[in-house]
């Protein structure tokens, strides 16, 4: 679908239209780049009537008086020229800075409120390159487009006026060629456009072999592919270069090409105009302005030709943007009720007949029923896909409902805003993310006023102390980003402390003990115990044996509750928890046998 607008050749009113709408805040910056891009085609326009004034009156009289006075209006008209393209290049770059401005900050603003559905349809490098690339390419377009478009449809049509006024049949000569000119630069720059976005394609694509072959290396040896791949990289390299080189040739015919038309002009101008000076119907001074003309009417087309092309270019960008900004935020604060105080959260989650799904029609809850009173401590466990993160999610607000409703301390939740929800959250993921800065900045992010004190006994009661105190600088080493340069245990670790600094009433781990060692896990699992005493909590675990104290244990299969009891209740059932646990228990003893048999031997 991309490609297919990407492929369009034709400016797309709409958009530039919707464009304009959206950029109409800088409406004043506008009128004034354009009356500095008109004044400046007027000034262009009156040098050569100036030289033709000169020629007949002065010249040929060998007037010097009137040539002086004519010699200070050109110096006056040429010091208006070079203020107005000083206001103009000066105006046109603030106006290109603060539209890229409003661009990126309005999409940031745009993405960091909408919901988990949007992130999870596209991809993190297609966000990137909306606020960074396109941003960029269309304020570059617009504020020079304005620039571009206003002199040069002014001067083409000043230049016709003030021809056909003087002479009109000298005129239609000289305007012969111009749409054959207009033509040729249209047809190469719509050809160049094609060559560079094929060039642009494959150099993409080029990037993605060399990100796999640099990122994907140690996979790329495990499965052998390293020849195909260098056989792959070359086939895309050569394309590459073909496509480069015809896109150059192209580049090189087409100035050459317009300066043959440009100078054809010029000389039917010479000859026609020649010819009726001769006749007696044309003076000098005429003459060379028309030649003059001739050769100025160059510049505008050629630039009215690329800015098409350019508008053309840059409105795939603009789409995506205006796309972007325009998206709907799914989660909504549109059913709050208006209140001073939204109060504190007891912790009883209940779902009342919710259905959920992601993509329309495919369910993944139906008819979901679950009660959790303030205070417990509820597991979920289930195959992978049964839907223990997608409730999880729901709880949290970061999905809502389809069908039914979530009901917080036995109110809808849709009735308070989410930021009253989602500050009384801790959540702990499978892979966290930590943000560039400090670890104490990072645990700091769960709450933004914690003291330095509060932080260290964050991190003690998950037991994160002793490996940050044996990091050189402590709480003040850098994570990295990502948090890139911690293992991804104590990534964890910091999480968990960031997660649990604000006491949060309602607290969320997703498989996130699963990559700390069972002996750590073991005593994390003793603190967060502690910490979590009294406090409403979900945990997705996928190693049961963390989960024995849960004061609840869900079975969810394809979204549906199989089972529920404590640990020992469900091992008496013999059902599926049973069977579960037991299979688990099985794997883990094995695995601790053959550890035992590698160390003996
Ligand atoms: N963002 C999403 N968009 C579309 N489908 C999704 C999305 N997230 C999950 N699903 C689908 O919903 C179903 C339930 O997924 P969910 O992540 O809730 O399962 P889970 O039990 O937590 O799995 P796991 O144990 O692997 O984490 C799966 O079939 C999954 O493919």
């Amino acid at each position: 679908m991309e490609e297919q607008k990407e492929m369009k050749l034709k400016v797309d009113k709409k958009i530039w239209k919707e464009m304009f709408h959206y950029f109409k805040v800088f409406k004043k910056d506008f009128m004034i780049l354009v009356s500095f891009m008109v004044a400046l085609a007027a000034t262009d326009i009156t040098f050569p009537l100036l030289t033709r004034y000169a020629i007949d009156n002065f010249v040929a009289d060998g007037d010097y008086a009137g040539l002086t006075r004519v010699a200070f209006l050109y110096v006056g008209l040429a010091i208006a020229l070079a203020l107005i393209v000083l206001l103009f290049i000066r105006r046109a770059g603030k106006l290109e800075v603060e539209i890229q401005y409003k661009l990126r900050k309005d999409a940031f603003r745009k993405l960091q409120r909408l919901s988990f559905s949007y992130y999870d349809k596209n991809a993190v490098g297609w966000m990137i390159a909306r606020t960074t690339s396109d941003a960029q390419k269309i304020a570059e377009t617009v504020a020079w487009g304005v620039v571009d478009l206003v002199w040069g449809g002014t001067m083409m049509l000043g230049v016709s006026v003030v021809m056909l006024v003087i002479n009109w049949k000298l005129a239609l000569v000289t305007l012969l060629t111009i749409p054959i000119l207009a033509f040729i630069s249209v047809f190469f720059e719509k050809k160049m456009l094609v060559s560079y976005r094929n060039v642009r394609k494959i150099n993409s694509r080029i990037t993605g072999l060399f990100n796999d072959g640099i990122v994907g290396a140690k996979t790329t040896k495990t499965l052998v592919r390293e020849e195909l791949n260098i056989e792959e990289f070359s086939e895309e390299t050569h394309n590459m270069k073909k496509t480069s080189i015809r896109a150059a040739t192209l580049s090189a015919g087409y100035l050459p090409m317009t300066l043959f038309i440009s100078a054809v002009g010029t000389v039917l101008t010479l000859f026609f105009g020649s010819n009726m000076l001769m006749g007696g119907a044309l003076t000098y001074g005429t003459l060379v302005l028309f030649i003059t003309y001739a050769r100025q009417f160059f510049d505008p087309v050629l630039e009215l030709a690329r800015i098409y092309t350019e508008m053309i270019s840059a409105q795939a960008a603009a789409e995506r943007v205006m796309g972007l900004l325009n998206e709907k935020e799914e989660i909504v604060d549109d059913m709050v009720e208006e209140k001073e105080d939204y109060g504190t959260i007891k912790g009883d989650v209940t779902f009342e007949n919710v259905n959920f799904y992601y993509k329309e029609g495919e369910y993944i809850l139906k008819d979901f029923n679950l009660s959790v009173k303030a205070g417990e401590t509820i597991a979920l466990v289930g195959e992978t896909g049964s839907g223990k993160s997608t409730i999880v999610n729901l709880a949290c607000r970061f999905y809502e409902p389809t069908g039914g409703r979530i009901l917080i301390d036995g109110e809808d939740y849709k009735k308070k805003p989410q930021k009253w929800l989602h500050s009384n959250i801790g959540y702990v993921l499978q892979a966290p993310h930590l943000f560039s800065g400090t670890i104490k900045e990072n645990i700091r992010y769960g709450k933004l006023d914690a003291t330095d004190e509060e932080i260290v006994e964050a991190a003690k009661v998950v037991r994160a102390h002793d490996f940050i105190m044996k990091l050189e600088h402590g709480y003040d080493t850098e994570v990295g980003e990502g948090g890139g340069m911690l293992s991804t245990g104590e990534k964890q670790l910091v999480s968990f402390a960031r997660a649990i600094i604000g006491k949060p009433r309602l607290f969320f781990l997703d498989e996130a003990t699963s990559s700390i060692d069972t002996e750590s896990e073991a005593k994390i699992q003793k603190a967060i115990e502690e910490v979590l005493q009294g406090r409403t909590s979900f945990i997705v675990a996928h190693r049961l044996s963390t989960i024995r104290s849960a004061d609840r244990i869900l079975v969810i299969d394809k979204g549906e509750i199989l089972e529920q009891g404590t640990h020992e209740e469900l091992l008496k059932r013999r059902g599926h928890y049973y069977e579960l646990y037991t299979n688990q228990f099985m794997e883990e003893v094995g695995m601790d046998v053959l550890k035992k048999k590698k160390n003996v031997s």
